[in-house]
This record gives C-alpha cells, sequence and structure tokens, in this order.
C-alpha cells in the first residue's frame, strides 16, 4: 500500500466541532431491533412508543386504611358531634365490592382496594372509631371530609392510549416499573452495536506485560470498551495493530465484517509512523473530515464505509476520551434510536482561572460542584491530552473558547455533561 507523502500528510482542512458532529449524524443509521424478556431489559433502548393499554390506576383506588364514605355525609363531622354510619362491608385489597354505599353507611376499606360505588372519600381508621350495637358495627367519624379524600381516580397517572415511554427512551428502574404495570413482558428494544475496537501502536504492551524501556500498556482499548458499554454497546476487543499500514488496512476490513463500527486509536497524526493517515487515503469509504478544530484531538479523523463508521481516535488518551464523547458516543447512542443524540450542555461558572491561550476551542475534562445554589466548574486535572488521571474524575467538559486570554473566575463558559444515561 502506498504512503502518503510526509508532506502531504499536514494538508488537512479542518473543520469545527459541531460541523463535525452534523456531518456524523447525517450517517447515522438506527440499529436492528430485537425482543427481550423484561428482565434482561435493563439498560436498553426501547425500539418503539410504548403506550397505555389501560387506564393507571384502572379503578377508583384508596389510599389509606380505613372507611369508604361519601363525604357528603361527615358534614357538621366533630369530636362533640361525630357522625354515626353503618359498617356494610369489608373490603381487602384486590376484592370487587359488591355494595353500594349511601348517606348513612359505610365500608371498612384497606390500601389499594377498589372503592365502592357511592363512596368519594376514605377516612383513616385513625379518626374513626368502630364500635358494635344490636348486632351490627358501627363507625363514628370525628372530622369533616374533603370530597375525594384519599381516593385515587382511574386514569389519575395515565388515560388509556397515552404514551407511556418513547421509542429511543432507556430503560431503568422506572421504566421496567411501567413496563411491568401495563404487563410487557417481552419488550422491543434496539439491539447493541457491536463496535470493534484497535489500537494501533509498536510501543504498546498488553496490560498482562511487564513494562519495557520507551513502551506503555495499551489502556485506550480497555477505557474505549468501557466506554461502548455505557453509551449501549457491545465492544469487541481486537488485538493492537503494530504500526503497518498494510496489516492496519487487512484487520480494518476484517473488522468490518463483524462489528457496527470500528474504532481506532493513536496512528492519526503527522508523525512517520501514523498510520492511520495511509488508511484513510487508500480505502474504499468516505472520510467525512480528518481535522477538527479543537484541542485535545485535532487529528481526530471519521469517515463511512456502506453506512459503517470508522473512527480514528487521537492516541493521547485525553483525545481518545474528548474524541469518543463528541463523535463515537452521538453515533451509538443514535443507532439505538435515542432522538437527542449530542450530550446535553448547560452553561457553568468557572471555578478558576483558565489562563491558556487557545488557537482552537478547548474540551476540558473538568468537574462539576455546586456552591450557594450555582453550577461552577473546575479543571479535573492538568489538561495536556496525554494525561489520562483526570479522565477518572471529570463529570463534564468545560468548553473554552479559543483566542483573548482564555476565560477567568466567575465568567460563564459552556459544559458539556458526561455519564449521561437517560
Ligand atoms: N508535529 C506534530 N505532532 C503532533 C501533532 C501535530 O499536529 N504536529 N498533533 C499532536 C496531537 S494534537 C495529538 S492528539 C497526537 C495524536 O497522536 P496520534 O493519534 O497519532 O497517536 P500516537 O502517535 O499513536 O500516540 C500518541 C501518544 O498516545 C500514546 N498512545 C497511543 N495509543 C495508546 C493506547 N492504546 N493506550 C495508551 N496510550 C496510547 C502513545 O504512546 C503516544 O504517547 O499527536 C501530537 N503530535
Ligand atoms: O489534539 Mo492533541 O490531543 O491536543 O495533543
Ligand atoms: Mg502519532
Amino acid at each position: 500500500m502506498e504512503r502518503v507523502q510526509l508532506s502531504n500528510r499536514f494538508r488537512r482542512n479542518a473543520i469545527q466541532p459541531d460541523a463535525a458532529q452534523k456531518m456524523i449524524q447525517q450517517h447515522i443509521r438506527p440499529g436492528d431491533v430485537e425482543r427481550v424478556p423484561l428482565e434482561e431489559a435493563f439498560g436498553r433502548r426501547l425500539a418503539a412508543d410504548v403506550f397505555a393499554s389501560d387506564p393507571m390506576p384502572h379503578f377508583c383506588r384508596s389510599g389509606m386504611d380505613g372507611f369508604a364514605v361519601r363525604w357528603e355525609s361527615t358534614i357538621g363531622a366533630s369530636s362533640d358531634q361525630p357522625v354515626v354510619l353503618e359498617v356494610i362491608e369489608s373490603i381487602p385489597c384486590g376484592s370487587t365490592p359488591t355494595k353500594a354505599i349511601t348517606g348513612n353507611t359505610a365500608s371498612r376499606i384497606m390500601t389499594g382496594a377498589m372503592v365502592p360505588e357511592g363512596a368519594n372519600a376514605v377516612v383513616m381508621l385513625e379518626i374513626a372509631e368502630c364500635f358494635e350495637q344490636d348486632g351490627k358495627t358501627f363507625v363514628s367519624i370525628k372530622k369533616e371530609q374533603k370530597e375525594g379524600q384519599n381516593i385515587t381516580l382511574p386514569g389519575f397517572e395515565l388515560a388509556k392510549g397515552e404514551l407511556v415511554l418513547e421509542k429511543g427512551r432507556n430503560i431503568h428502574a422506572g421504566e421496567i416499573a411501567l413496563l411491568a404495570a401495563f404487563g410487557v413482558g417481552t419488550v422491543n428494544v434496539f439491539k447493541r452495536p457491536k463496535v470493534a475496537i484497535f489500537a494501533t501502536g509498536s510501543e504498546l504492551l498488553g496490560i498482562h506485560a511487564p513494562l519495557e524501556p520507551g513502551k506503555i500498556r495499551n489502556s485506550n482499548t480497555h477505557m474505549l470498551a468501557a466506554l461502548v458499554r455505557e453509551a449501549g454497546g457491545t465492544p469487541i476487543l481486537l488485538e493492537t495493530i503494530p504500526d503497518d499500514a498494510e496489516q492496519a488496512m487487512e484487520r480494518i476490513t476484517d473488522a468490518f465484517t463483524m462489528a457496527d463500527c470500528v474504532i481506532t486509536t493513536g496512528g492519526v497524526s503527522v508523525g512517520d509512523y501514523d498510520i492511520m493517515v495511509d488508511i484513510f487515503e487508500a480505502w474504499e469509504g468516505t472520510t467525512l473530515f480528518n481535522k477538527v478544530m479543537m484541542r485535545p484531538g485535532s487529528p481526530t479523523t471519521v469517515g463511512v464505509m456502506k453506512d459503517k463508521f470508522l473512527f480514528a481516535l487521537s492516541g493521547n488518551p485525553g483525545a481518545c476520551f474528548v474524541g469518543f464523547e463528541l463523535f463515537v458516543r452521538p453515533v451509538l447512542w443514535g443507532m439505538q434510536g435515542k432522538k437527542d443524540v449530542l450530550p446535553p450542555e448547560a452553561t457553568a461558572f468557572l471555578g478558576e482561572d483558565f489562563t491558556k491561550v487557545n488557537a482552537y476551542p478547548r474540551f476540558v475534562r473538568a468537574k462539576s460542584y455546586i456552591e450557594d445554589g450555582k453550577v461552577y466548574v473546575k479543571m479535573a486535572g492538568p489538561d495536556q491530552s496525554s494525561v489520562m488521571l483526570s479522565i477518572k474524575d471529570s463529570d463534564c467538559f468545560m468548553v473554552i473558547p479559543p483566542g483573548g486570554c482564555g476565560v477567568l473566575a466567575g465568567e460563564k463558559v459552556r459544559m458539556i455533561q458526561l455519564g449521561v444515561t437517560e
């Protein structure tokens, strides 16, 4: 395979990060669908809207243990002048009442049980007193009740036919509760995108290998695998590719046959051994961009081949992480039907000066915190793209605009949230 002339490696057309994200979004296709039992649906994304098959609740329900009454019959009730009603039935949870309530009757009822016809309030046990007289049971009520007190009307939460959960929604505990309540025992979800991950670089050792001078262990593959999982995908960890363009081409082509997208890390800049540059020159896919106006990760390169993405992320761990969050995660989310594929953004106050001058916008690994009701962000550690430690301590990127002399403490900055699972 012919290698790209070293002088040509610099000829790249840098685009803005949001333009790069838009280009990517145009190629996202929702993935295939599968059916899984509810017990396995946690962390998957719904492949279809779910509508209420019944009103929720589907019957008039007592919210307390007490007595079902007509509220009108308690008008004027007080400790001095309690209202006395005859108890005509006892209604446990799960049973159907058989007797309607009238102006001078009540039914004993338990929390969650069906309210009998005619009743429009439930008096709590604590403010009612029962007694027997002439073989009959009576209840004495010492307080006036309000209409509808301690009663949940049918459809209070959802009317029949109403949208319960929308397509693309991540299934967590709350969603599982609703699916179970509506009897959805098998759920249509998007298949997890299969993501092949390669590291490139002859300096990389396996994680079990002892360190050698000039060599480091391959950490990016494992970090990317975790990020893929977090974004709902299934990582396929492949063996590291040495700095050999021929071999890389073969291995990447092969990976496309087993995966829905491919991520590589390293070898994407202008160096002599940066073989990914050669791959994008020679491959049959379309290269969307090969330089982004951002730090870290400016040499990030992304292309598509037959609707499958090839993400060539930087080798520097910090840049690799940023590249995943800005460009890979949206694709994995989109393939699983998520509506808003870009990570959510907000503005926050800068907690300390950031005075490094930037030619490009800088996506700084940062930690957010709240002080006096305001959201602040601070660097999570040194911001060189080779620094790994700050990745674990960041919950957002603070975006420092280019130019000027940085941003001062107290000024507002864009903040991109990480670790979002909605
Ligand atoms: N003359 C220039 N040099 C560099 C430029 C430039 O514009 N002109 N860009 C810099 C920028 S910005 C970045 S980012 C890096 C990108 O480097 P590559 O993507 O080509 O990555 P490598 O050269 O393969 O490695 C860089 C660095 O990262 C370490 N690395 C690589 N893979 C892994 C891995 N799997 N796990 C952990 N660490 C990894 C590697 O050992 C290097 O230290 O280029 C700058 N240079
Ligand atoms: O684009 Mo790089 O990640 O700043 O060193
Ligand atoms: Mg390099």
